[in-house]
């Protein structure tokens, strides 16, 4: 058994001990007993900080470790949340790819502030960011499109995301209508590409014993990152 599913059946209920959904909410509890994070102890600089933390989530979890949850705000104030992949990272910000005529590319395009969380149980670590998304440029969005798999960049121009559609073979037969279309090289639709959450906030939580788990929380101020610790 290796190191991950030992974690996991540790924390995770036996089949025969669930009987309903409250039953199995009321059992899943468990201490984190995370490495403490400190004012002293991280860098000056959030985003060295950033890397450090997920270097080591793309070595210890077992999966999806850039997956994050992004939530964006309706016209008329709803926030909104999703899963997306964290795709590019540098101290410009935090990109992420998907469709501007989705319901999250509205969103952004009528109110810019957004924020995202990514989560690593198994590190009992959680990153929270809020800021600003931004189109990157149309050539950082080509070579991106460029380096997805043929299928991803068909399935691009096969899906209207967020839009209703008919059925599953509608879609498939959209797939196919591209594939003829573009017989050598796929190029990026125009709607597709990445947003880069440039923050202002960025916020590492390590979970701790007793859950007085710590925060240390970076805001900018006056162009200078300030560092505080948060209560938990
Ligand atoms: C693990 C995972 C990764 C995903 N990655 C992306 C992504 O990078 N870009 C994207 O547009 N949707 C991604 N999705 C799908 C979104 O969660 C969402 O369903 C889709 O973007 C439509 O969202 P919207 O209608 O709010 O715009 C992902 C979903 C999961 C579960």
């Amino acid at each position: 058994m290796g190191k991950i599913s030992r974690f996991i059946k540790r924390w995770t209920p036996a089949r025969e001990e669930l009987k309903d959904t409250k039953q199995a909410i009321a059992m899943i509890r468990r201490e984190y007993e995370g490495i403490p994070l400190d004012k002293k102890s991280v860098d000056p600089n959030p985003f060295k900080q950033f890397s450090a933390w997920f270097e080591k989530a793309v070595r210890d979890v077992s999966l999806d470790a850039n997956a994050m949850t992004l939530s964006t705000v309706s016209e008329d104030g709803q926030p909104a949340t999703r899963t997306v992949l964290l795709k590019e990272f540098d101290e410009s910000g935090f990109v992420f790819y998907t469709n501007y005529r989705s319901r999250k590319g509205h969103h952004i395009q009528n109110n810019s502030r957004v924020s995202m969380t990514l989560f690593w149980p198994e590190l009992m670590r959680q990153i929270h960011v809020e800021g600003n998304a931004q189109k990157v440029p149309e050539t950082q969005s080509d070579e991106y499109f460029k380096s997805r798999p043929v299928a991803s960049q068909l399935g691009a121009w096969a899906s209207s995301q967020s839009e209703e559609v008919e059925s599953r073979s509608v879609l498939k037969e959209k797939m196919k209508e591209y594939e003829k279309k573009f017989v050598d090289d796929i190029p990026r639709p125009p709607h597709w590409g990445g947003f880069r959450i440039v923050p202002h906030r960025i916020e590492f939580w390590q979970g701790r014993l007793n859950r007085l788990h710590d925060r240390i929380c970076y805001s900018l101020e006056e162009e200078e990152w300030v560092i505080k610790r948060l209560s938990p």
